[in-house]
């Protein structure tokens, strides 16, 4: 039966997840990291950790990661150093950390999994998006999240404006405005503007702005409830077994 530590398991995602593998069978939760402690859902018999520096490797085989940007790559490099398969919803790690953790992943022969996105909508947003940047070069992103979120811009919305720059198949226009406010076109991201809405009763949702000669297009992705990213996050935990290498993107594995 695969074991899981799920690391972030008080916060909002976290609890989500305990809920998910509590309820998964065959899977089981042997272990939780977090600063400090909560009443959550967490088995009585999980190991609770408080820092990277208590873990014993071989309390789990899976290290389900929903914790902050701060914390994640001395995360991921601790479990991947520690025979633990990472499977990763944490935002913040740049491309550079990726390719890094990458690299350890394969000098370790580990497997695992990093995901700025598991649910479905904003799986196909950002697919579709890259599709649609090869006949609309020109495209804005604006991501609108709860007020509790601590990175800005959203890993969701770095993703999709990577994918638009891959597939573009000519150049944007440029802009001639000029901001009379500081950050008023938004973060320039590999020449897509991003821009990021934070907002008391949103959970996350994600628009994609393409404009064109006399015509736009606009694709939107809403996550209601975090219950939307928990169908990606048991395919990662179900086909955790199955990865050779560190993979990112949900739609890798599916
Ligand atoms: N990939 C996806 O589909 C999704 C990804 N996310 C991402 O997941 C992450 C978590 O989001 P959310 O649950 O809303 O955030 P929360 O702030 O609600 O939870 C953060 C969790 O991380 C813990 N934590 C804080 N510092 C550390 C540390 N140094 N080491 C280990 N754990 C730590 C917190 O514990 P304590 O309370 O003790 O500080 C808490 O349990 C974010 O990066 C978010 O962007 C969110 C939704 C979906
Ligand atoms: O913090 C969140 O809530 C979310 N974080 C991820 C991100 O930064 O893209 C995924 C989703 O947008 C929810």
């Amino acid at each position: 039966m695969p074991k899981v530590l799920i690391a972030g398991y008080t916060g909002a995602m976290g609890r989500y997840a305990t809920d998910l593998v509590n309820n998964l069978p065959g899977f089981e939760i042997t272990a939780g990291l977090a600063p400090h402690d909560a009443d959550t859902k967490m088995p009585a018999t999980a190991q609770i950790y408080h820092s990277l520096a208590e873990i014993e490797p071989g309390v789990a085989e899976i290290w389900l990661d929903f914790t902050v940007p701060s914390a994640v790559k001395a995360n991921v490099t601790f479990a991947l150093q520690h025979g633990f398969t990472p499977i990763v919803g944490t935002t913040g790690l740049t491309s550079a950390d990726v390719a890094e953790l990458q690299a350890l992943a394969e000098e370790n022969g580990q497997g695992g999994l990093i995901a700025p996105n598991f649910g479905m909508s904003a799986v196909l947003l950002m697919k579709f998006a890259k599709e649609a940047a090869a006949y609309f070069p020109d495209a804005d992103v604006i991501e609108m999240h709860h007020g509790d979120k601590k990175d800005a811009p959203s890993g969701t919305a770095l993703t999709t404006a990577q994918m638009i720059a891959a597939g573009r198949q000519s150049a944007p226009q440029p802009t001639v405005s000029e901001e009379s406010v500081s950050g008023a076109l938004g973060a320039n991201v590999d020449g897509v503007a991003v821009h990021a809405v934070r907002l008391p009763g949103y959970i996350a949702h994600e628009q994609v702005l393409f404009g064109g000669p006399g015509e736009a297009l606009t694709i939107r992705q809403d996550s209601f409830d975090r219950a939307s990213f928990m169908s990606g996050v048991k395919v990662a935990l179900q086909k955790a077994n199955q990865l050779t290498s560190l993979v990112f993107g949900l739609e890798e594995i599916l």
